[in-house]
């Protein structure tokens, strides 16, 4: 059976639940969120197979995650490097920023050849707050992501679909198709048209408020933060 889905406005709503009165902060939420990803790119992509990873992270939260993940992938063994061409004064992006630069993280402006030589990527550009038309400098970049070979991990979201309504009929997104997604807390409603490996981060989640949210919480293994789920119609 597929697992019930958030909408945006409850995700917001959630997010902002659990830093008052469930006295999380932000950083911690993008920690656990970051290092959820971080495993989901391992579960998918073993050392073994190649180690270069494109981070390309957006102006938002969900951009946080993916510098959150470069940093643990780092020290997992991995080899990163940080496309972030909007980059956010926020104290919390800036500490991120520089947690990687003293790690000697590579960050690059140049995305087409980035993706020439690298062997999976990372969409960390929008997630639940996305809305509207993709602005610049983005939509060559999910044009990019449309047409490589090489894997995409989507966070939260294949960036520039509609959180409720799926993937555009028109624009840089049409057609864009990750090999998998990691949905953070609780899959969107968009998972419906998701045709991929899906995972589910969030294992922090207590069982009072995932129920007054009508959310599952799936069985995790050992010390996983991830858990492979089924897409909707798809079998596991
Ligand atoms: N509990 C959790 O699971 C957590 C999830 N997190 C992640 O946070 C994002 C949502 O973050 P938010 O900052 O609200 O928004 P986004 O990152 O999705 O995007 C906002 C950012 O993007 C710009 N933008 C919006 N639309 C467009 C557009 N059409 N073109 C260009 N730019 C656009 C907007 O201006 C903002 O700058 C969630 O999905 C998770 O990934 C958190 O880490 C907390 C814990
Ligand atoms: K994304």
């Amino acid at each position: 059976m597929a697992l019930r889905t958030l909408s945006a406005k409850s995700a917001a709503a959630l997010d902002q639940e659990l830093m008052s009165t469930g006295a999380f902060s932000i950083d911690q939420l993008m920690e656990l969120a970051g290092l959820s990803v971080s495993q989901a790119v391992f579960k998918l992509q073993p050392l073994s197979k190649g180690k270069r990873i494109l981070v390309a992270c957006g102006p938002g939260n969900n951009g946080g995650d993916g510098l959150v993940a470069a940093r643990h992938l780092f020290h997992y063994g991995y080899l990163p490097t940080i496309y972030y061409p909007k980059q956010s004064k926020n104290d919390l992006y800036q500490r991120l920023k520089k947690q990687l630069e003293d790690l000697k993280v590579p960050f690059t402006d140049d995305f087409p050849s980035a993706l020439k030589s690298t062997d999976h990527i990372v969409d960390a550009i929008f997630g639940f707050s996305f809305s509207g038309e993709v602005r610049e400098p983005f939509p060559s970049v999910i044009e990019a992501l449309r047409d490589t070979q090489i894997p995409v991990l989507a966070v939260d979201a294949p960036s520039s679909w509609n959180i409720e309504d799926g993937p555009p009929s028109e624009g840089p997104g049409k057609g864009f198709m990750p090999e998998a997604l990691i949905s953070l807390t609780a899959p969107k409603p968009l998972v419906k048209w998701f045709k991929g490996r899906h995972f589910l981060g969030g294992r922090f989640l207590g069982p009072e408020v995932a129920e007054r949210y009508g959310l599952d919480v799936p069985k995790y293994e050992g010390l996983d933060q991830v858990v492979e789920v089924p897409v909707e119609g798809g079998k596991l």
